[in-house]
C-alpha cells in the first residue's frame, strides 16, 4: 500500500494481464459477524485484510470471540469461535469502528439485542453517517441505545434491552436510506427469534436489494432461514439459532472488479496482448455489483466470464454514453462516472441518493473531481450527469482530492488514460486501504505508461549524500529506488570472492560473472547475492574501492546497463549514482548533481561507518575519497560529471531535510498540477 501524501500516475497508454482480486468487504464483514454470533468454530478463508475488516475483527475479540490468528495473515484462514448467541457476563467496552459502515451498523444491532454496555465510536466522518432509522427500529423492540453526540448519528451508547413488551407486531425500518439498516436487523434478530417468529417490514422503496440478497444467502449458510415477501416483509422463523457452517470461503470483491472491468473496456494491450483477466469473481458471484458487467457492456466493453473469472476487452470506442438507473449497483456505479469521461456523449447515472451518505457525499465529490479534469457535470439530489471534456485540449492535469474515500481514489486512477497525455495526481492514496490495500500495485502490474516511467537522477561524488536523499525522495513519492553504486559494489565483491583479480584483463570475466548472479534487493537496504546476505560486506571502504575499480571496465558497465534500466517501473524511479543522468537515463525529466566538500564528505562517511560498527580513520577516508573521485572523474567509460541539463546543489551546509525539500521542489516545478488549495 502507498503511504505517501499523493501518488502521481504518469499518463498511461495500454493495459493487459491478470489481476487477482482481494476478498469482498461486504461478505468478509458479514461472515465475521455471523461466525462470531454462532455456536462452534468457523474457518474463514480469503478474508479481506483491510481497514474495515480490521476494526470488525478487533471489536469481535473485544466482545468475547476467540479469533486465531488475531488478525488476517496472508494465505492463512481465520478460525473464529463464536459466542453462541450470548455475551460474556459484564461485557462492556468501547468499540472503535473507524469509518466502517459494515461494522458499525450490524454490530450496533447485534449488541443492542444481546445486551452489554458498549460505546460505538469511529472517525469523524462516521459521526456524519446516519443511523437513526436503525436505532428507531431497534428501540421498537425494547433495545436501549443513546446518542452520545448528535441525534441520529454515532457515537452511540448501548445498554441493557427490555424485551418484556415484545409483541407479535412487525418491526418497521426504512429501506430507502441505506440497505445496511435492514441487513443489520436481519443479522441481529435471529438472536431474538428463539420462541416466536419475528417479522421486519420495510417502509419505503428498498434500495440496494442485491446487498440484502448477500445477507440472506449468508444467513442461510449459518442456519437461518428468512422468508422474503417481495422485498417488503422478511420473517425470521421461531427457533432460529446460529450454527457455524464449518468452513466458508469469501469470494473476491465484485465492486473492486469494476475498476479492472473498466480498464479492459478503456484500453488496448501492448505487444499483441489483449484484455484484462479478473480472477476471483465471475458470473456465479452472489454479489450484486457483479451486474456492473452489464453496465460496462452497455458502454461498450466486451466481457467473457466463467464461474470465478472475467475477461474484459475493449469493444465500442469511444465508449457509449448511457442513461442508467444504478440503484442495484450503488458502489460500482461510481466507476461508470469515471468511464463517462471516455464516452461519446452525456452519461446520466440515476437513483443514487445513497451516494450522499457514504464515506463522503459521493455525488458532490465525483462532480468536483470530474470537473477538475475538464468534464461538465450536473448533479441533483439523486443523480449525476457527466459530459466528457469536448476535445483533448479541454482535459486538465488534476490533483484529485479523495475525501478519505477508497472508491474515489480507485475510480480516478482510470483518468490516467486520458487522450491528452496528462498525468493524474491521487491525493492520500492510502485511503484504498478500506477495501483494496494493494490497489495501485495491482493497477501498475497491468498498465503501461505512454512514455517510460519518470526518473529522478541524483548523481555526484562519493558521500555527497546521494543515497540518503534519493531514498527519502523515493519514499515521499512512492517511487522505486535504484542505488546504482551497490551494483558495482556487488560486482567487486562477487569477483573478489570468486578469486578474480580486478584487472582490465579480467573485465569480461567479471562482467559475465555478475550477469550470472541472482541479486535480490530487499527493504531496509538488505541485499542478497545468490541468497547470501551481503548487505554489510558491500558497505566497507574496501568494497567501495573495489567497486570504483570494476566501474572503470566498459564490459562491466555494459553488463549493468539494462539491469539498471529495468528498475524504471511505474509509478516512477529515483536513481542515484555517477552516470544516472548522463548514460543510464539521459531523458530523465529531473537530474540533480549533488556535491559537498571533501572534508564534509569524509566526516559524514566517518560517522556513517562508525554507526554501522565498521572501523574508519579520517586521514585514510580523505585519501580514499580523493582517489575514488579521481578514478570516477577520469575514467573513459561514463565518467562522473554533471549532465548538461542537471541542477546543481552543494550539500556541504544543508541538512538532509533541506536537500530533500530542494529536490522535491524542483520536481514539483516540473508537474502540471495546480498547487493544492
Ligand atoms: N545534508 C546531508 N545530505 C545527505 N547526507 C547527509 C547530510 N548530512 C549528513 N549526511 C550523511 O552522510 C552520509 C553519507 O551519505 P550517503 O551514503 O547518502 O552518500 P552517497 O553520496 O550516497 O555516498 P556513496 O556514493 O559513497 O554511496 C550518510 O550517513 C548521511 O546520513
Ligand atoms: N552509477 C554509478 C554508481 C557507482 N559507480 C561506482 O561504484 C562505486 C561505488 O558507488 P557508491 O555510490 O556506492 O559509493 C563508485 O565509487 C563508482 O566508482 C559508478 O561508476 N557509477
Amino acid at each position: 500500500m502507498y503511504h505517501t501524501a499523493f501518488l502521481d500516475l504518469p499518463h498511461l497508454a495500454t493495459a493487459s494481464g491478470s489481476v487477482q482480486l482481494p476478498g469482498s468487504k461486504s461478505i468478509s464483514n458479514r461472515v465475521l459477524l455471523l461466525a462470531a454470533l454462532s455456536q462452534g468454530t468457523t474457518v474463514v478463508h480469503d478474508v479481506l485484510d483491510s481497514d474495515d475488516t480490521r476494526v470488525m475483527l478487533q471489536a469481535l475479540q473485544q466482545i468475547g470471540c476467540v479469533v486465531e490468528p488475531a488478525a488476517v495473515v496472508a494465505g492463512q484462514p481465520l478460525r473464529i469461535t463464536g459466542i453462541d448467541g450470548f455475551l460474556p457476563n459484564n461485557a462492556r467496552g468501547q468499540l472503535f469502528l473507524g469509518n466502517a459502515g459494515t461494522a458499525m451498523r450490524p454490530l450496533t444491532a447485534a449488541l443492542a439485542v444481546l445486551g452489554g454496555n458498549f460505546e460505538m465510536t469511529g472517525v469523524p466522518r462516521m459521526y456524519e453517517r446516519p443511523i437513526g432509522d436503525l436505532v428507531d427500529a431497534l428501540r421498537q423492540l425494547g433495545c436501549k441505545i443513546d446518542y452520545l453526540k448528535d441525534e441520529g448519528f454515532p457515537p452511540l451508547k448501548i445498554g441493557q434491552p427490555d424485551f418484556s413488551q415484545l409483541g407479535s407486531e412487525s418491526i418497521k425500518v426504512r429501506g430507502d436510506v441505506s440497505s445496511q439498516f435492514l441487513t443489520s436487523l436481519l443479522m441481529a434478530l435471529p438472536l431474538l427469534a428463539t420462541e416466536q417468529d419475528i417479522t421486519i417490514e420495510v417502509i419505503g422503496e428498498l434500495i440496494s436489494k442485491p446487498y440484502i440478497h448477500i445477507t440472506l444467502q449468508l444467513l442461510a449458510r449459518f442456519g437461518i432461514a428468512v422468508k422474503n415477501d417481495n422485498w417488503q416483509r422478511f420473517t425470521i422463523a421461531a427457533g432460529s439459532r446460529y450454527q457455524s457452517p464449518g468452513d466458508i470461503h469469501v469470494e473476491a470483491d465484485a465492486s473492486s472488479a469494476s475498476y479492472f472491468i473498466a480498464l479492459g473496456a478503456l484500453t488496448t494491450g501492448a505487444n499483441g496482448q489483449n484484455g484484462i483477466n479478473v480472477l476471483g469473481v465471475g458470473k456465479d458471484s452472489i454479489q450484486g455489483d457483479i451486474r456492473f458487467v452489464e453496465a460496462a457492456q452497455a458502454m461498450g466493453a466486451v466481457v467473457q466470464s466463467g464461474p470465478n473469472w472475467l475477461h474484459i476487452s475493449r469493444g465500442t470506442w469511444p465508449l457509449k454514453a448511457i442513461d442508467m438507473d444504478c440503484n442495484h449497483i450503488p458502489d460500482a456505479a461510481m466507476t461508470l462516472g469515471a468511464m463517462a469521461l471516455f464516452a461519446d456523449g452525456t452519461t446520466t447515472l440515476r437513483n443514487i441518493a445513497s451516494w450522499r451518505v457514504k464515506e463522503t457525499d459521493r455525488i458532490a465529490a465525483m462532480a468536483n473531481e470530474l470537473r477538475k479534469l475538464g468534464a461538465t457535470v450536473q448533479e441533483g439530489a439523486d443523480y449525476i450527469r457527466i459530459t466528457p471534456p469536448a476535445s483533448r485540449s479541454d482535459w486538465t492535469a488534476a490533483s484529485i482530492h479523495t475525501y478519505d474515500d477508497h472508491r474515489i481514489a480507485m475510480c480516478f486512477s482510470l483518468a490516467a488514460f486520458n487522450p491528452a497525455g496528462l498525468p493524474v495526481r491521487i491525493q492520500d492514496p492510502q485511503c484504498v486501504g478500506k477495501t483494496f490495500p494493494d490497489y495501485f500495485e495491482a493497477f501498475f502490474s497491468v498498465t503501461q505508461p505512454s512514455e517510460p516511467a519518470p526518473v529522478i537522477c541524483i548523481d555526484g561524488p562519493t558521500a555527497s549524500g546521494k543515497g540518503t536523499i534519493a531514498a527519502i525522495v523515493a519514499e515521499r513519492l512512492g517511487y522505486h529506488l535504484l542505488d546504482s553504486g551497490s551494483l558495482y559494489r556487488i560486482t567487486g565483491l562477487a569477483a573478489s570472492r570468486a578469486g578474480i583479480e580486478l584487472t582490465e584483463a579480467n573485465a569480461q570475466a567479471i562482467a559475465d560473472l555478475v550477469s550470472s548472479k541472482v541479486i535480490t534487493f530487499l527493504p531496509d537496504q538488505q541485499v542478497l547475492l545468490d541468497g547470501d546476505d551481503i548487505s554489510l560486506d558491500i558497505r566497507t571502504e574496501q568494497a567501495g574501492m573495489n567497486a570504483s575499480q570494476v566501474a572503470t571496465f566498459p564490459a562491466v558497465r555494459q553488463a549493468l546497463l539494462q539491469v539498471q534500466r529495468n528498475f524504471c517501473r511505474l509509478p516512477g524511479l529515483v536513481g542515484d549514482g555517477r552516470d544516472m543522468g548522463t548514460t543510464i537515463f539521459p531523458d530523465a525529466p529531473l537530474k540533480v548533481y549533488l556535491t559537498a566538500s571533501v572534508q564534509c564528505r569524509a566526516e559524514r562517511r566517518y560517522k556513517q561507518l562508525i554507526s554501522k560498527g565498521l572501523s574508519a580513520n579520517m586521514a585514510d577516508l580523505i585519501a580514499d575519497l580523493e582517489a575514488r573521485d579521481a578514478r570516477d572523474i577520469n575514467r573513459a567509460a561514463s565518467p562522473l560529471k554533471p549532465a548538461q541539463d542537471a541542477l546543481h546543489w552543494d550539500n556541504s551546509d544543508s541538512t538532509i531535510d533541506e536537500a530533500v525539500q530542494q529536490v522535491l521542489t524542483w520536481w514539483e516545478q516540473r508537474q502540471p498540477f495546480a498547487p493544492v488549495a
